[in-house]
């Protein structure tokens, strides 16, 4: 005789095979416990006073009262009743005899028995069954709530969410199996037990009625009776027995859930050490996954080293824990982790351990093998377990365990987290496993879309000309060398001076010319001569009439003249390239592409309105001068913005200040705020859009969104799937942007004339830089833009070739403008002509402009 641990009650003890003491049930009633879950009865109690007693208030007379009826109240007429009290009595007894060295107890995350249980009762007719499980239910402490109608019944449940529902099926017109249906498709209902009311006859009859009632998602049928004493019965079998078996499971998936998110490493194994479950933590981190492992072992699949395992089975066969460290191999890496494993013999039946719990601890992973992982989620795990230096072990553990519990993550996470499925999928092949660390080290890589001049483009372009060019487009702005006083341009120009005429009265040539405003072949430096270097004012007023701005910003003509007036005077007239004349043709290029069919169905007003914005003020303020140069001349504009996008952000800056500096030029005044911000944030993403540093990374974004097969369709012009990935705003911006990239760079893409005298244009700027950085001892940007030795026709080449080409057909595919890439080839053609009849120097293009191109651009060439 020995006692129970828990309530101290007495109960016998026998040998068992490993000599440990095994406690068996005790079938004296008098020897009962009031312990609960691991013991069956009460040793203080009176057991016959109990027993006697007509009131069942606390969960300690349940019990009592359950033994006796075991005993005594058994309907002979009720199999199911019989069968479950017999269950209940044999569950009980194997919770004692089964106790073992193994056995963890737990409490149940369950509702019983601290609160009420909800009863839900489901009559149609309230008639004396109905009454008898009421009385009983309300004897045992239940919270009932009654119902008639389905409807009435499943909102309570919703409401609610019992533990218990009763429904009695025994109406007809009654559909309780939809009910049942209904209540099961409940999110949290697989918690509850669903209990049928059924006739006597259903089970004399046949099993259908019984068995599609629990098909429907009954967990049993009860047979009618208006005896209370057997409803008491039945609710307390159901509540010891039904309503606690949910709690286990709802206990089980807690304890599921909790392994999943443990860091250590968990795996159960069979006896013969089969895997049969492992956590979150160990898929990870070995890179295996449950269903690949299932049914195969250990030895095959994790544990190097075999020795191990036979040591750890000699103790674990003989029900005893072991502990040590054990060498784990990554499946497909082979690579090796030593860590230290605790395994436990547990047995599902009988005495004999059936299954083994292993546990390694990731915290004694051997950081001497951390190296061997390259660039994986499972290196930068291991890698902080080995963040010792810190000193606190805890400290380290607790703040990782903070960033783990943040609910981030960031789409790159789960990139990283299918390449490693991939490489444990790719087998021993050393190469490819070598290529899939390289691709994650990239995707690791926190620009993944800013593009460096490959580092053998020297060695593809023979010309340092292209090369010169294309690596001060693309490249940061370099560290300043050199400190020298800055020059900043005038602000003069940014005062706005009403002009006493009102609106400008437009020449008949002008507006003659203005009439051809959208065709691409529009003649931009004839309308700089014809408004004597005010092109941006007219074009300007033409585009923003066209596409109706006045009506998208609900703003007068006068405050969008007014603020043409601004902008143009704050561009530098003096500058060869970037001046109004400048600005004026990318609004133009800008007009072009928002009149194409495509732009049309996906713009707003508003997005119209605001683009034509930003190209106009997209250079607003150029010094002539790039960002690199400003950053090498220590120049203010540098310090402000810190070397970062130096000039875009001015422009946007500058578009902005002068916008809302004063009333009668802010074309946004009469938004309301989300309006405003909308607007703003079109503007300010446009014009930083121009950045060429960014060049492949818009790109590429833009190509992957737009010109994937499945987005474009093979055969461009197919609608139906062109408009598929255009709808987010997200991919709107992507266009947005694309558009004024491709209006700011467009000149290779215009007619020959317009094209030579851009290209002509660019060069004479890029010379001043040169001049000036020589001049003033700064490092020069473009050596090779030396105006006495470049090759214009050769930068214009490599330009095409490295910059322009790709982005145009990406952009014809999407908007279906074949002009852009025949006049972009024709002029290269020409180019290649030039440069072969060695047309190289601004003298040189200048003579061909007078001669063979077109004269129309002359007076402006010699107005330069
Ligand atoms: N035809 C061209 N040849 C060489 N560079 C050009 C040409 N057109 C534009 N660019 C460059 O491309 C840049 C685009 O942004 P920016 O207007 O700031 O400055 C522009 C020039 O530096």
């Amino acid at each position: 005789m020995s006692n129970c641990e828990h309530c101290g009650s007495p109960i016998l003890l026998n040998k068992d095979n490993f000599g440990v003491s095994t406690p068996l049930y005790e079938t004296d009633e008098s020897s009962s416990s009031n312990c609960g879950w691991f013991c069956f009865g009460s040793k203080k109690s009176d057991p016959t006073k109990r027993s006697k007693s007509p009131e069942f208030p606390t969960e300690l007379r349940e019990a009592r009262y359950q033994r006796r009826t075991i005993q005594f109240e058994i309907d002979p007429n009720s199999t199911v009743f019989s069968r479950r009290l017999h269950s209940t009595v044999s569950s009980s007894i194997l919770k004692v005899s089964k106790r073992g060295p193994n056995e963890t107890k737990y409490g149940l995350i369950s509702p019983t028995p601290k609160h009420h249980l909800k009863l839900l009762l489901v009559f149609a007719h309230p008639d004396p069954v109905c009454d008898s499980l009421s009385k009983a239910a309300d004897k045992l402490g239940f919270e009932i709530t009654t119902s008639n109608t389905n409807i009435g019944a499943l909102d309570e449940y919703q409401a609610k969410s019992h533990d218990l529902v009763i429904v009695d099926t025994r109406a007809k017109n009654f559909d309780n199996d939809l009910l049942c249906r209904s209540i099961r498709n409940t999110k949290g209902s697989q918690h509850t037990v669903i209990i049928a009311i059924v006739r006597k006859s259903a089970f004399e009859r046949d099993d259908v009625t019984i068995a599609s009632l629990l098909e429907s998602g009954f967990n049993r049928c009860l047979i009618e009776t208006t005896n209370v004493l057997v409803c008491v019965n039945e609710l307390i079998v159901l509540k010891h027995c039904d309503l606690r078996t949910m709690a286990q499971h709802a206990t089980c998936q807690a304890m599921y859930t909790a392994l999943d998110k443990c860091r250590d490493l968990v795996i159960v194994t069979d006896d013969s050490y089969k895997f049969q479950y492992m956590n979150a933590a160990c898929e990870r981190q070995l890179g295996l996954r449950q269903e690949d492992t299932i049914g195969k072992t250990l030895q095959e699949q994790l544990v190097y080293d075999t020795v191990q395992i036979n040591t750890m089975g000699s103790s674990l066969l003989r029900a005893r824990e072991w502990s040590g460290p054990m060498t784990l191999k990554r499946k497909s890496t082979q690579e090796t982790i030593v860590s230290n494993c605790r395994a436990v013999p547990f047995s599902c039946a009988g005495r004999m351990p059936t299954h083994f719990i292993l546990v390694f601890d990731t915290n004694s992973i051997d950081p001497s093998n951390l190296s061997q992982s390259r660039g994986s989620i499972h290196s930068i795990r291991r890698g902080s377990t080995d963040v010792r230096s810190i000193g606190s072990d805890y400290l380290r553990r607790t703040s990782l365990a903070k960033l783990n519990a943040l609910p981030l993550e960031a789409p790159i996470t789960k990139i990283v987290g299918l390449i490693d499925q991939i490489r444990e999928n790719v087998g021993s092949n050393g190469q490819l496993v070598q290529l899939i660390d390289k691709v994650e080290d990239i995707l690791k890589g926190s620009e993944l879309y800013v593009s460096h001049v490959k580092e053998d483009f020297r060695m593809k372009t023979d010309e340092p000309v292209v090369s010169d060019l294309i690596t001060a487009l693309l490249s940061k702005a370099p560290q300043p060398t050199v400190t020298a006083s800055s020059r900043r341009s005038s602000n003069d120009s940014s005062v706005f001076r009403p002009s006493r005429t009102g609106l400008i009265k437009v020449p008949a040539a002008i507006r003659d010319l203005l009439d051809t405003a959208l065709m691409w072949e529009f003649d931009i430096f004839k309308l700089e001569d014809l408004t004597r270097k005010r092109p941006l004012q007219h074009l300007g007023m033409n585009l923003f009439n066209h596409f109706d701005v006045c009506g998208a910003l609900n703003c007068d003509e006068r405050t969008l003249s007014n603020w043409l007036t601004v902008i143009e005077a704050n561009y530098h007239a003096e500058n060869s390239y970037h001046n109004s004349t400048h600005a004026a043709d990318v609004m133009q290029a800008t007009a072009g592409f928002l009149e194409k069919e495509r732009m049309k169905s996906i713009m707003e007003p508003l997005d119209e309105a605001t683009s034509l914005i930003a190209a106009a003020a997209h250079d607003l303020d150029h010094p002539g001068k790039s960002s690199a140069f400003l950053t090498n001349s220590n120049n203010p504009l540098a310090i402000l913005y810190n070397d970062v996008t130096v000039l875009e952000s001015h422009h946007a800056a500058m578009t902005f200040k002068l916008t809302l500096g004063d009333e009668r030029v802010n074309i946004f005044k009469n938004l309301d705020r989300d309006t405003y911000k909308l607007a703003r944030h079109n503007v300010i993403d446009m014009i930083l859009a121009t950045e060429m540093t960014k060049h492949f990374e818009h790109l590429a974004k833009f190509v992957n969104v737009f010109c994937t097969r499945s987005s474009v369709g093979s055969e461009i012009g197919d609608q139906s799937e062109d408009y598929a990935p255009i709808l987010t705003a997200e991919n709107t911006t992507l266009v947005k942007r694309m558009m004024i990239k491709c209006s700011d760079v467009s000149n290779p893409t215009r007619p020959l004339r317009l094209c030579v005298e851009w290209a002509r244009r660019i060069a004479e700027e890029y010379f001043q830089q040169t001049d000036d950085e020589k001049a003033r001892g700064l490092p020069v940007v473009m050596p090779m833009f030396d105006r006495q030795c470049c090759s214009i026709p050769k930068s214009q080449i490599g330009f095409v070739d490295y910059i322009i080409n790709d982005m145009f057909e990406a952009w014809n595919a999407f908007i279906d403008m074949p002009e852009l890439l025949t006049y972009m080839r024709q002029n290269y053609i020409r180019w290649k002509e030039f440069d072969e009849q060695n047309h190289t120097t601004l003298n040189d293009i200048q003579k061909l402009q007078a001669t063979i191109l077109a004269p129309s651009i002359t007076s402006s060439i010699k107005s330069d």
